[in-house]
């Protein structure tokens, strides 16, 4: 496999280049024009952003199948189409925590920069003027800060105003009560935190929601004289009204980091207006951030590309990394299953419904399920269509193709330490090309467990088994006699093929056998005849892992 190309389409640490080349080929091409993006982007595996880049709907479709993770080099990722990178199967990643601490330093800098006109000043005395009067400030001590947005930038924010010894409200839906007790904030509605605030901070994210959440209308609930600062997204505030509040002194002034269009226009209203402090989008843009940033990012794309479940994923479930280690096997054996099961579907039977059945000591909030269904899942569709199916795109690429998967837990009375003691997969009003893969209930089943560490098939219709799920296996139901073993094996030898694992399941002595071989190599279609043409073998299927 050659080494994958990841394009870098804007600036990136050094730390972090050094890790994307230790695993890929490099393309460091900045300021692409959306043409360029799209002619480049069929080449590449990856691409790494900040918030200067569009990564739109177009982009995945010029990528051809070939873009596996999309890397936001920060926090916003409003400039990525995820509805778009999920039908492609396109996994998005950000780095959610490195820019935290200099965002949040920049909203202090704004804050106290405003409250003390020094921006306004220091351009004032490079023109030649000493103005003492002109810019007398306003105190921060003991006023009221409402921060918007309670996540991770606004309540750094928030503790760093206590210091400076504000009062400190805050506005947040999602907020838990006690993450802000914890740090001496109120959470208050939004009216409230619009109606008693001297000073209004803001830090949600841009989405449908919040969007232009700032208008005309909820700048007139603000107290007369009120001081914004935003370093979250441009689009939060409606810029029109906030140029209107601003010109009749409802806002008295306005320190800003980010806006609508990035750049905004040379005349803009909004950055020209004297009563506004403007930095072109530098929140995060300090050395030790954005190094930061850059070992973050460049760490969950080379994982990404390695095929590892990333912690960081946008548009996939966020699952941390001890959950992940820990159901590395099972991931892989329910991927296994999968394949296995469809399989075993005679053609044309189209599989409609999926059920999977996890037996588990665990507490049902204790196991998430959702990787191992989405590799159920992978398992099933991959084998049959030319879709990629991952994490990401799992669970829309089984609704596209009208498969119903559920899930079932069943109460395992066993050690909690172990997240799953086995799953079956029960594919239902189908026919199968293996008979004895039908369960008594009519359904195609095959089960399987971890034994140290290695996925294991345990059970096929209703015969147990137990072979590891590993190369190919060939499963022979037979009439349960002497020397069927030998007799398979001399076969399979003949043509060198090497047998990994061998075992039997029957019903009862001398009836009905299942034989389970893994084999490393495919045998030849003739050698498979031969071992269908044994008296006592009564079917046979070839199933590749
Ligand atoms: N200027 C910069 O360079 C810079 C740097 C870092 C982050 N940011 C931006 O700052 C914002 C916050 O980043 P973060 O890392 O703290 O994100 P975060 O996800 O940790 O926090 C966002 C918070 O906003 C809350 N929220 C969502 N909808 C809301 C609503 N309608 N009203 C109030 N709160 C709402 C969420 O519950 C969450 O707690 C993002 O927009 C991010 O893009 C900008
Ligand atoms: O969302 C973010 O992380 C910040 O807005 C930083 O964006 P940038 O990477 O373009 O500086």
């Amino acid at each position: 496999m050659p080494n994958p190309t990841v394009l870098v389409a804007e600036k990136l640490g050094e730390a972090g280049l050094a890790l994307l080349r230790e695993f890929s080929n490099v393309d460091c091409s900045y300021n692409l024009s959306q043409e360029e993006l799209c002619a480049k982007i069929s080449l590449c595996d990856a691409l790494i952003v900040r918030s200067g880049t569009k990564v739109t709907r177009e982009v995945f479709e010029a990528a051809r199948s070939r873009l596996k993770v999309v890397g936001r080099a920060g926090v916003g990722i409003d400039n990525v189409d995820l509805q778009a990178a999920t039908e492609h199967g396109c996994l998005v990643v950000n780095a959610p925590t490195a820019n935290t601490i200099a965002a949040a330093e920049h909203g202090i800098a704004l804050l106290t920069s405003m409250a003390r006109n020094v921006a306004q000043a220091d351009a004032s005395m490079k023109a030649g003027k000493w103005q003492r009067n002109k810019y007398v400030g306003v105190s921060l001590v003991g006023k009221t800060l409402a921060v918007m947005g309670f996540g991770k930038v606004g309540s750094e924010v928030a503790r760093r105003a206590k210091g400076l010894g504000m009062h400190v409200v805050a506005h947040d839906p999602y907020a838990p009560a006690d993450r802000a007790r914890a740090i001496g904030v109120e959470l208050v509605s939004f009216d409230e935190a619009m109606s008693t605030s001297d000073f209004i901070s803001l830090h949600m994210p841009l989405t449908p929601t919040t969007s232009k959440i700032f208008n005309d209308d909820t700048f007139g609930k603000m107290k007369k004289g009120v001081r914004i600062i935003n370093v979250a997204r441009g689009g939060v505030i409606d810029e029109d009204a906030l140029v209107r509040a601003l010109d009749n002194g409802t806002v008295a002034q306005a320190a800003l980091d980010v806006f609508t269009k990035e750049p905004p226009a040379a005349d803009s209203k909004l950055v020209q207006h004297p009563n506004v402090t403007v930095t072109p989008h530098l929140g995060a843009s300090t050395m030790e951030a954005q190094e930061g940033v850059a070992i973050e990012i460049a760490e969950a794309v080379v994982g990404a590309l390695k095929g590892e479940l990333a912690a960081t994923a946008v548009n996939a479930p966020m699952v941390p990394a001890e959950v992940l280690s820990e159901l590395a096997p099972y991931v892989i054996l329910a991927e296994k299953l999968g394949r296995l099961a469809v399989q075993l579907v005679a053609g044309g039977s189209g599989i409609k419904g999926v059920k999977i059945v996890y037996t588990s000591a665990r507490d049902p909030d204790d196991l998430d399920t959702r990787i191992l269904r989405a590799m159920v899942t992978k398992g099933i569709i991959e084998p049959i269509s030319s879709v990629f199916v991952n994490l990401v795109n799992a669970d829309y690429t089984a609704k596209q193709r009208g498969l119903r998967i559920s899930e079932e837990r069943i109460f395992h009375d066993g050690s909690a330490e172990i997240p799953v003691d086995s799953i079956q997969l029960h594919l239902s009003n189908v026919e199968s090309k293996f008979a004895s893969a039908i369960s008594d209930s009519g359904d195609i089943r095959v089960e399987g467990r971890v034994k140290d560490g290695i996925p294991h098939l345990t059970l096929v219709g209703s015969f147990a088994v137990d072979v590891s799920l590993e190369g190919n296996l060939i499963l022979c139901r037979q009439v349960d006699q002497p020397g069927m073993i030998g007799r398979v094996g001399n076969i399979l030898s003949e043509q060198n093929v090497n047998i990994s694992f061998m075992s039997v399941g029957r019903t009862a002595p001398k009836k009905q056998a299942i034989m389970a071989i893994g084999v490393d190599e495919e045998p030849e279609k003739e050698t498979l005849k031969k071992i269908g043409d044994i008296p006592a073998i009564e079917e046979f299927v070839f199933l590749k892992l």
